[in-house]
């Protein structure tokens, strides 16, 4: 039996990742703009790249603490759908940043053990949708991309949040219908995992992430 599972393939940085996370059936795209990531891209870049995305995969844009200046280009640069803010804004500025800019925004937070479950109320109020990830390792470059999953059952029996949310944080074709099925997800995200290298995408993981998820 086939699962509407919506997949976002996050971390595009050619027109052949477009082409690839397109044609398998992604949901949505993600670009990063954190020179730190190596999945970094600039704003032209992604507005060459953003041309190429179908009508109806919806482009988003995963920032770090950025400021409303880096905000203010970034949104007149480039087309966008959704704004994902994967550092450690406040609830308050995750506010700001939806006024601000009219776009959904999507707030990431880390998940390392139960503790961590209770700041995600205060996001879901004023979110428009949740991506639930691994928390990185203490002194990690990245506030994610690194691979890393957390452990699943801390979602089983969970109640339910009131907007849309995602699962993230090193899923792979190989597990992520089993993470599916710890958490009832229903919309999942994976950078790394489709990945032949670091940084670098792979079509065919790409195409095996979405039949694995979706299956
Ligand atoms: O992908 C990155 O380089 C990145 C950089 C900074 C913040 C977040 C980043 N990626 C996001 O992290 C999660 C999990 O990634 P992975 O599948 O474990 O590699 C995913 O949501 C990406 O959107």
């Amino acid at each position: 039996m086939s699962h509407d599972i919506r997949v976002k393939i996050c971390g595009l940085r050619t027109g052949a990742d477009v082409a690839a996370a397109a044609s398998a059936g992604s949901s949505y795209v993600g670009f990063v703009f954190y020179p730190k990531s190596p999945r970094n891209v600039s704003f032209q870049e992604a507005a060459a790249l953003a041309v190429d995305v179908p009508m109806g995969v919806a482009k988003v844009a995963l920032v770090v603490n950025a400021n409303d200046a880096f905000l203010d280009d970034l949104t007149a640069a480039v087309p966008l759908d959704m704004l994902q803010l994967h550092g450690s804004e406040t609830p308050t500025r995750v506010a700001e940043v939806k006024a601000r800019y009219g776009l959904p925004v999507m707030k990431a937070v880390g998940i390392a053990d139960a503790s961590d479950l209770a700041q995600i109320d205060a996001y879901a109020a004023v979110a428009d949708q949740l991506l639930i990830d691994a928390k990185p390792p203490k002194n990690a470059d990245l506030p994610g991309g690194n691979g890393l999953a957390f452990d699943w059952t801390l979602l089983a029996g969970r109640k339910y949040w009131t907007v849309p949310w995602m699962l993230a944080g090193g899923l792979t074709a190989d597990n992520v219908a089993e993470a599916v099925r710890l958490t009832g997800a229903t919309q999942v995200d994976v950078s790394s995992g489709v990945e032949g290298s670091v940084g670098v995408k792979d079509a065919g993981l790409i195409s095996a992430f979405l039949a694995a998820a979706q299956a």
